[in-house]
């Protein structure tokens, strides 16, 4: 059985190897040595041209409360061989990190920075696992939320996943980001309580097969609401669903508010046009037809190009588990740390051009067009350099450097906002109504070419000259390092 303790911290909530390092941080005595790690991804999810940054609500949650309760020190102290003297240093641990991150709602793209962490190398470790747990889930699903968006054009679209999550707290986040992303409501009631996300829903199969036959589980269900939604698909959907539903709205008239049908199998298309006909018929033209069943992006826009007749759609499963891409991928990475009282950039390298990281810490600038403000791409520069003092903008590719430009008549906005400063929260979070929204507004602002569903242009990510140089440097600077080694040993 799981045992529940009456102090449990979400602290532990990391991979033991953290802990292991900080432990030699701690015993070697460099724990407050300075770091700076920062959280990217490499490929866009679900090859999309954009990605909608979500999760610094829950880090931050998260943050405010880290600490090492009396229980989590006591399971220390039995499952590992952790020292006293470390063990009474986490008891005492306080986060005194400075975490700068991009803001909810806002469009990421792979290989800029998205979070930014600077602060005791102690602090900055402890914090990877739980951070990317929460960016790559979030972020996947706010996405994953922009694309059907982006395909259901301005019909209602509901979220409906909680049955089919990852267990609870993916439903709960995961319901956040869906909304975030351009969901409209979601059927997860403490979803509403807890973020005041708007609540919705229809009704089952069960409540039909509890009566038996559809109009008498229709009539009942009018008797005790006022907006209904009858499901007609249990039986028959145009012989005994579409009919017992007009027969109860006929019946029950201004008692009830008869907002539509819902059609939760078979032929979508076919069905929802003959729904529509039956309902049109019986002068019930304002009625929707809501549909739902392994619907995504996919079969949404299927049934569009058919011309189903479908106004509201209930997507669960293939949202709330990104069922096409299940993980993001974002990694967290060390840019730079404390030698001899100095900072200094350091590099992963990789036989993989893609994996080797970026030093430096950075600042990301998203490019645009003073005249439309369109998206020129971002730049992501060493932290102190500011594009806003130059009056053209030399941008290439870090890969293909002769796929460059020079743009002129451009803003540009550092993205990275600070959020905590050396432990203390700073940033105050906007309504969940006007992160939604921005996304919304960002996307607007995005060219048609990055947000099409099917091979999206690659929005470019440019690096800043002095950023690449440094990159070059120091990939020389390694690489002689080793051919040293190599010789030292022949
Ligand atoms: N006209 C259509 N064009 C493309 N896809 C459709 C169309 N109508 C339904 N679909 C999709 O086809 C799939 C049908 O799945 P499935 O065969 O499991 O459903 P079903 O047999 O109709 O219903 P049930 O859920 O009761 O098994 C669903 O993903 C549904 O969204
Ligand atoms: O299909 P999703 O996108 O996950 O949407 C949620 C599904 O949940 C309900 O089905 P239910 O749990 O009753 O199962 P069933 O319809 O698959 O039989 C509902 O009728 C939807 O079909
Ligand atoms: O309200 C609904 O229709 C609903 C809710 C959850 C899952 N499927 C359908």
């Amino acid at each position: 059985m799981s045992k529940q303790y009456p102090d449990d911290s979400t602290t532990l909530h990391t991979d033991a190897y953290e802990l292991s390092m900080i432990q030699t941080y701690f015993e070697k005595g460099i724990q407050n040595k300075k770091a700076i790690f920062e959280v990217y991804f490499r490929d866009m999810p679900f090859k999309n041209g954009f990605a909608v940054f979500a999760g610094l609500e829950h880090i931050i949650h998260y943050i405010e409360n880290l600490h090492f309760s009396k229980t989590d020190i006591d399971y220390l102290t039995a499952a590992t061989d952790y020292s006293p003297e470390f063990l009474d240093y986490l008891s005492h641990f306080q986060f005194k990190g400075t975490v700068r991150s991009v803001v909810e709602g806002e469009l990421v793209y792979s290989n800029e920075p998205m979070i930014q962490v600077e602060g005791p190398l102690a602090d900055c470790q402890l914090i990877e696992t739980a951070v990317l747990n929460i960016v790559n889930y979030q972020t996947l699903i706010a996405t994953k939320a922009a694309r059907i968006r982006s395909v259901a054009g301005n019909d209602g679209i509901m979220e409906f996943g909680t049955r089919r999550a990852q267990e609870f707290d993916a439903a709960i986040w995961g319901t956040r980001a869906a909304y975030i992303g351009g969901f409209d409501a979601t059927s997860n009631v403490r979803a509403g309580k807890i973020f005041g996300i708007p609540i919705s829903g229809t009704h089952a199969h069960s409540l039909v097969q509890t009566y038996g036959n559809d109009y008498e589980a229709f009539r009942a269900y009018a008797e005790t609401h006022k907006d209904c939604v009858f499901l007609v698909d249990t039986y028959d959907t145009i012989k005994s669903g579409v009919p017992s539903a007009i027969r109860v709205a006929n019946e029950m008239g201004d008692k009830i508010n008869f907002l539509g049908v819902r059609i939760d199998s078979g032929d979508m298309a076919y069905l929802s046009k003959r729904v529509r006909e039956q309902l049109d018929e019986a002068g019930y033209k304002d009625a929707k037809i809501y549909a739902s069943n392994d619907l995504d992006e996919k079969t949404i826009m299927s049934l569009k190009m058919q011309r189903a007749k479908i106004d509201v759609w209930g997507v669960g499963t293939k949202l709330i588990t990104a069922f096409d891409q299940p993980a993001l991928g974002a990694v967290y990475k060390m840019v730079s740390i404390e030698k001899n009282g100095q900072m200094e950039d350091t590099i992963k390298l990789s036989n993989n051009a893609e994996k080797v990281s970026t030093p430096g810490r950075k600042q990301v600038w998203r490019i645009t067009k003073k005249d439309n403000g369109k998206s020129e791409g971002d730049y992501v520069s060493l932290w102190n350099e500011d594009p806003r003092k130059q009056d053209e903008l030399y941008m290439f590719h870090p890969s293909y450097t002769y796929i460059n430009k020079t743009v002129t008549d451009f803003d540009a906005q550092p993205i990275l906002k600070t959020i905590f400063d050396q432990g203390r929260l700073v940033y105050q979070q906007p309504d969940l109504a006007d992160i939604k929204a921005r996304c919304s507004q960002k996307l607007d602002n995005l060219w048609p070419e990055y947000k099409r569903d099917l091979n999206p242009q690659k929005y470019p990510v440019d690096l800043s000259q002095k950023l690449w140089d440094n990159k070059m440097n120091l990939i020389q600077d390694i690489h002689a390092y080793v051919k040293k080694i190599d010789f030292d040993n022949k």
